[in-house]
């Protein structure tokens, strides 16, 4: 009689359930990265950080389309940075998912904890402690600023989602909001990093296609995200990163509201193949 052969390999295989629930696409226009991927063995590290662990969900890849980063830090007690970004141009933003944390910004102390935010234009000046004990969690949105003659940087802010009213959407019933941390007439601001929220059974009832880029983080809940020519189910801990000109569309499918930390860039002109900027792609 044959026997039974053992191919698992010694840490063993991954559980079922993980092999059925981890839903990773990548296609042309679109990716989905399901939290279940985002595990110990996928973390990065970065230059000048301390006891720091990062999952870096989004980064430019042709050089042609995608313009930002956008990465998930986890700064362990007494961690941090005294020279977090090494990047002159690149603004940023930070948002806290858990824990509290320390940022000098421009020589000011400010206290974040959840929901907190901050714009941290190019060039500032920051450096950032976790004085707590236990880790803090936040995200970190990274974009070459895209500086115009005549138009000034805009200036450095720390807020809380909680201390902004979301704009809801028109006809929707305020089933479909958005937390705005910018003014979107603000024509220095060329990124926004805002918070979409629906209730259950609120929807995106067409297929968006535009030019901006999107990162989406899901904050809550779950929904049935239409991607180009797919329907994907997403939930909490999920992030979809879509090209430009992807058609893209939603419903919230379950028991609570459904909310995503949205980046998009916006309120610049397009680099034509006649412009000298385009001869260094
Ligand atoms: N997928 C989205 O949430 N898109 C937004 N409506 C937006 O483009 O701002």
């Amino acid at each position: 009689m044959a026997r039974n052969t053992y191919y698992a390999p010694k840490g063993g295989l991954p559980p079922q359930t993980q092999l059925i629930h981890d839903r990773a696409v990548f296609t042309e226009a679109y990716a989905v990265i399901p939290k279940g991927v985002m595990s110990d063995i996928v973390t990065s590290f970065l230059p000048f950080w301390d006891e720091t662990r990062l999952w870096v969900i989004a980064r430019p890849l042709s050089g042609f389309a995608e313009t930002f980063s956008h990465y998930i830090m986890e700064v362990s007690p007494k961690g941090g940075s005294d020279k977090p970004e090494l990047d002159k141009g690149a603004e940023g933003v930070l948002f806290i998912v858990e824990g509290e944390m320390t940022l000098t910004l421009e020589g000011k102390e400010h206290h974040m904890e959840l929901g907190g935010y901050a714009y941290l234009p190019a060039g500032a000046n920051w450096s950032l402690r976790n004085n707590s004990s236990e880790p803090v969690r936040f995200h970190w949105l990274r974009k070459a600023y895209e500086f115009v003659d005549g138009i000034d940087v805009p200036e450095a802010f720390v807020t809380n989602e909680n201390d902004i009213a979301p704009t809801p959407m028109p006809d929707t019933n305020d089933a479909w909001a958005t937390t705005r941390f910018t003014d979107p007439t603000d024509l220095r601001h060329d990124m926004h990093v805002n918070i979409v929220t629906f209730q259950p059974g609120g929807v995106i009832p067409f297929d968006e296609t535009h030019v901006m880029e999107h990162g989406l983080y899901v904050l809550e809940g779950k929904a049935v995200y239409h991607l180009n020519q797919d329907w994907v189910e997403v939930e909490a801990g999920d992030y979809m990163w879509l090209r430009a000109f992807c058609p893209q569309a939603c419903y919230a499918s379950g028991p609570t509201r459904f909310r995503y930390l949205l980046y998009k860039d916006v309120n610049r002109h397009m680099v034509l193949n006649s412009s000298p900027a385009y001869r260094g792609r």
